[in-house]
């Protein structure tokens, strides 16, 4: 989607005001304001610890902000929890399961007792082939390599049909191969069935590639949003074409150094409190 070049008035599918948050005192999360906007692709990026994780798990309700209000669809997440799917790296399957029980169970979740045995089975089986995953139906998670797992792991979230999305570090663990071709599908599940996916990654080349905007948290604790990027390349991207442009070294190069600034900073401030104390 780009929302530079379309006339129309993209509805919001997240409001995010003034943020705060705390674990027993410590100030998680400062001051943090994001609007996404249906359909939108936007990435998280930031040092670990600067609160990424802990701010998607607020977006899916299943955390309160101390402050500050979320909203999905107009809808604040703190009265009744939104519909959303969420993956993170560790493939949230259930082991007990096999991929195509797991993703019956989410089907059954979304459809209630609408469809026969036979109809969840085959859409069992839809949702696996879009992963690549129609020979593994019967493969426990157990019985199946990383990415075939997190391929399974997709095709449950997507089964479970909400247009919202949250990945956290979803390809983290994978081999670059497997890696590009969830890269792609990901993209052809915003693109085609117009999800609004908001993904997690620490990778700079994954974020360009795949985010409308990028969202750069300062490092933490507490974290704060240092800047928040537009992607100029349009979509569709061509991966090799990109990755070999001027222009794409160039804007990945400020987005490192956007991601950079904060940190330097902050060891300059751990410096200066270190010199400052009494323990040098
Ligand atoms: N359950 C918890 N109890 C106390 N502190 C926590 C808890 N979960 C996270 N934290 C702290 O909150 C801060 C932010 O953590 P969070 O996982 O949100 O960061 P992140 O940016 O996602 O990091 P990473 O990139 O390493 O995944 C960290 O300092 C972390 O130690």
């Amino acid at each position: 989607m780009n929302l530079k070049t379309e006339n129309v008035a993209v509805p919001n599918k997240i409001e995010a005001k003034s943020i705060y948050f705390d674990y027993d005192g410590l100030e998680i999360l400062n001051n943090i304001n994001l609007t996404v906007k249906e359909g939108e692709f936007v990435v998280f990026m930031g040092p670990s610890g600067s609160g990424k994780s802990t701010f998607l798990r607020l977006l899916t309700g299943l955390a309160q902000p101390k402050q500050g209000e979320i909203l999905v669809n107009n809808q604040s997440v703190a009265k009744s929890l939104p519909d959303s799917s969420v993956v993170f790296q560790d493939y949230s399957l259930f082991p007990w399961l096999t991929a195509e029980e797991n993703i019956i169970l989410a089907l059954k979740q979304k459809l209630k007792k609408s469809k026969t045995k036979k109809e969840l089975e085959q859409l069992a089986q839809g949702y696996l082939e879009l992963v690549q995953l129609g020979h593994a139906i019967k493969k426990y998670p157990g019985e199946m390599s990383g990415g075939m797992r997190q391929r399974a792991a997709i095709a449950r979230a997507l089964s479970l049909g909400s247009d919202l999305m949250f990945m956290d570090e979803p390809f983290g663990a994978l081999d670059p191969v497997t890696r590009i071709n969830l890269q792609d599908l990901i993209l052809q599940v915003n693109r085609e069935q117009q999800r609004t996916i908001v993904f997690v990654t620490h990778d700079a080349e994954e974020a360009i590639f795949l985010a409308d905007r990028i969202v750069m948290f300062t490092p933490g604790p507490p974290g704060k949003i240092a800047e928040i990027i537009d992607v100029p390349f349009p979509k569709t991207r061509n991966r090799k074409q990109l990755f070999e442009s001027l222009e794409f070294i160039k804007f990945r190069d400020y987005v490192l150094s956007v991601m950079n600034r904060g940190v330097f900073e902050k060891l300059e401030e751990s410096y200066e409190v270190r010199v400052g104390g009494e323990g040098i």
